[in-house]
Order: C-alpha cells, then structure tokens, then sequence
C-alpha cells in the first residue's frame, strides 16, 4: 500500500534549512539593563535626575544605599583602599523552613575583610571551610544585612545592577544545573556551537572577545553537546570575563584546564589587574607555578579566621614554596580540629540516628516544597543569579 510523504519541490529537505526562528522583537534583562545604564548615565552626565526611576513608590519598598555609586570612565583605573569591605559577617545556611538551624553555629562567623583595588588575592582553606560560601557571599548570592558586605561601595545581594552590570562576576562550580524531573548538575549544553553563546552577550567589545577567545583557545564552531569538561569550561571563563569586570571572584575555575591553558588565563588576569586596577580573588586547590600571580594571600580557617597577608610579606611566595606553606598551614589547622573535637566516631551507633552533637535533624524527604527541585542540594537562601 503506498505512504503518503510530503514533497518538496525545490529538492529534499530544502525548505528546512529555509527555515528561520523569527527572531522576537523582545528586549532580554541584561539588554535591559545595559539600556537603562546607558540612560542613566546619560542622564547624570546632562545634570538630570535619572529617567529610569523604579516603578511609582517602588524606591520606598526597595533598601538602597544612600550614596550612589562613583561613576568612572570605561578607561580610568579602578582605585581604592577597600573595594571589597566585609565587617562583622556572620552568616548559617539555613534549614527547610528558612531559618538557622537551632543550635548550630554559624558557619562564617564575625569576619572582617578588606581588599584594596588592583588586588589579585589567592584564597586558600582546607574542603568545607567555607571559601565557595564566602565567594558567593561576595558575588550576592545569599542574603546578608547589607551593611555587612560592600563590593564596590554596594551591597552586592541587594544593588542587583552591580551583578548585572558585569562590575561584579562571580564564574565558579561546574556548568551545570539541576532540571525538575530530567536530574541534577545536567552539563549546560546543546547542540549549538560555542560562538552562539559568546555573541549572546550585548554590547561586548569585540576587541576584547577575540582577545578572550584566542587566550581560551576556543573554537567557537564547537558544538555545546561534544565538548570536553575542560573545553566547556574554557567557553564557560570566556563568558564571564567578556565585560571589563571590576571585581572577579574566581572559584575554583581551572581545575579542567590544561597547563597551558591555565597559564595563559592567569597572565590574562595579571594583565587586566595592572592596566584597568581590576580586583580578582581567586579560591582554588592547585598551586603549581601559582607564585608569581598573587598581591595577597587569604587563609579561611573553618568559616572565622581569614588570614590577610600582602605577597611580599610571605617569603615562601618569594621561595617559590606555596605548595609547602599550605601544607603546613592545612596541618597545623587539622590538628587543632583534632584537639578540640577528638577523631570522628567510626562505630556506626543506631541511638543516634537524627542526632548531630546537640540538634536533631528536620525531617527532609529530599524536596523543598513549592520549588520542584531538591533540597538536599539547594538551599532555601541561594539566589540563582549564574
Ligand atoms: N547549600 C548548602 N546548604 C547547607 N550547607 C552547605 C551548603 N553548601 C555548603 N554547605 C556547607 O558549608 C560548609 C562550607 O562549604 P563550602 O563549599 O563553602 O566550602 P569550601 O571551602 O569551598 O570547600 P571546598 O574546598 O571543598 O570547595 C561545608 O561544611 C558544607 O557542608
């Protein structure tokens, strides 16, 4: 019995690749907010009050900080004694209802932190000791009083415009997501090739791309469903960096990258740091040849001591001994733990089941309510801002 097919007259197939997406007249929030900047700024610069005030009676409901930002011109160097200024943070993940958990200390507790500009700072701690949160902190991921955090002179959870301005970047943790009823940490990917990503990105210099994406060494025809961990990630720093970023908070991005690779990022970052006094931390686990690449040291000891040390005050920098420093310091710190708390029980003890030292677990079925997404993962407090 015949089938019936459809027939194209211009040949097979032809009139898909015919086919183009309607591009949608529509305006995207980073468009958004790179358009209401420029207003902005136009507007200050003729002497005017900004045009692009929140909605009527919006500033009452939104905290913002009574002195506005210093402007600077794109090529001015970034100057100031603490562009990152942390007083007095504390801060606890908080349990399935949005509090702290009872009884728990929190986990960063009193820290104070001041990084002057054109700062390359290597932040180094043992696993679990709070760098990732501190830098995500930094980048306005969590909810803190705002007075407790000033990046760039703001409140980085609550001036958004810092995030979404590209002043402030924060490029760390795998690319990846969890996606409701598909699974959890699902690689960013597709089949499109690199190049869409990168030009998604408005109002990039394209100097400053081909610049990127000869540092990355990306092919920018690959194609986001065939790459390699260490090329996803490449394409992952390359959007990050492509505005001209003033604070960059960098955690552990380049655990994927070749030697090379992570050669040529870290001069790249030593180069924007001189020339345009950006300020870069930089959190991270492999130290080889890292020695010539920081101004200072910052050691985070269990989420309360964070050490500041300016480079030419660590002679093991000079020594080219980073490796050994660490060590020891990562020693010296597990054997207080040790002291004070004594080695972890090994017997597995079925009384104790639901307790950790003096709180018990809230019950967790593995799902926060409402979210279609896991709570063993996320927490009721993360902001998605990637
Ligand atoms: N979403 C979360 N909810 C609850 N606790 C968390 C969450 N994320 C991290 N923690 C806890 O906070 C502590 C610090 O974690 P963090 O990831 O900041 O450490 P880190 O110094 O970056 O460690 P690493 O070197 O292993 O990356 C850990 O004890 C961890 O269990």
């Amino acid at each position: 019995m015949p089938v019936p097919v459809s027939q194209t007259k211009a040949g097979p197939g032809l009139h898909i690749t015919q086919q183009h997406n309607a591009v949608l007249a529509s305006e995207g929030p980073f468009e958004r907010a790179a358009r209401m900047r420029a207003e902005r700024e136009a507007a200050e610069a003729a002497g005017v009050a900004s045009p692009q005030a929140l909605p009527d009676g919006a500033q009452n409901k939104m905290p913002r900080t009574e002195t506005p930002m210093p402007r600077r011109a794109p090529d001015e160097k970034i100057q100031g004694d603490a562009i990152i200024d942390v007083k007095g943070l504390n801060f606890s993940y908080p349990g399935l209802d949005g509090r702290p958990i009872p009884n728990q200390p929190p986990l960063i507790r009193n820290m104070s932190f001041k990084l002057p500009a054109g700062s390359r700072c290597l932040l180094l701690g043992s696993n679990g000791a709070g760098k990732t949160t501190f830098l995500k902190l930094l980048g306005g991921k969590h909810m803190v009083p705002p007075e407790t955090i000033q990046v760039l002179g703001q409140p980085p959870f609550h001036q958004t415009e810092l995030v979404s301005s590209g002043d402030l970047m924060y490029v760390g943790g795998n690319w990846t997501r969890d996606v409701a009823f598909a699974g959890y940490s699902v690689p960013l990917a597709g089949d499109f090739p690199a190049s869409r990503m990168i030009d998604s990105i408005p109002g990039v210099d394209p100097a400053r791309k081909e610049r990127l994406i000869k540092v990355l060494d990306i092919d920018v025809n690959w194609r986001m469903h065939q790459v390699s961990d260490g090329q996803r990630r490449r394409v992952q720093i390359c959007l990050g960096l492509l505005k001209p970023f003033k604070v960059l908070l960098l955690d552990e991005v380049t655990v994927d990258l070749d030697v090379l690779g992570r050669a040529d990022l870290l001069r790249f970052l030593q180069d924007e740091c001189e020339t345009r006094g950006c300020t870069i931390i930089y959190a991270t686990h492999i130290f080889d040849g890292l020695e010539f690449w920081p101004t200072h040291l910052a050691y985070l000891a269990r989420g309360q001591d964070l050490l500041l040390r300016k480079a030419e005050e660590v002679p093991e920098l000079r020594e080219g001994r980073l490796l050994e420093l660490v060590y020891r310091m990562l020693t010296a710190e597990q054997e207080k733990v040790l002291q004070a708390r004594g080695p972890r029980p090994v017997e597995w003890d079925p009384s104790q089941e639901g307790k950790v030292d003096n709180f018990s677990y809230a019950f967790n079925n593995g799902w926060t309510p409402g979210t279609l997404t896991s709570s063993i993962k996320s927490s009721t407090n993360a902001v998605m801002r990637n």
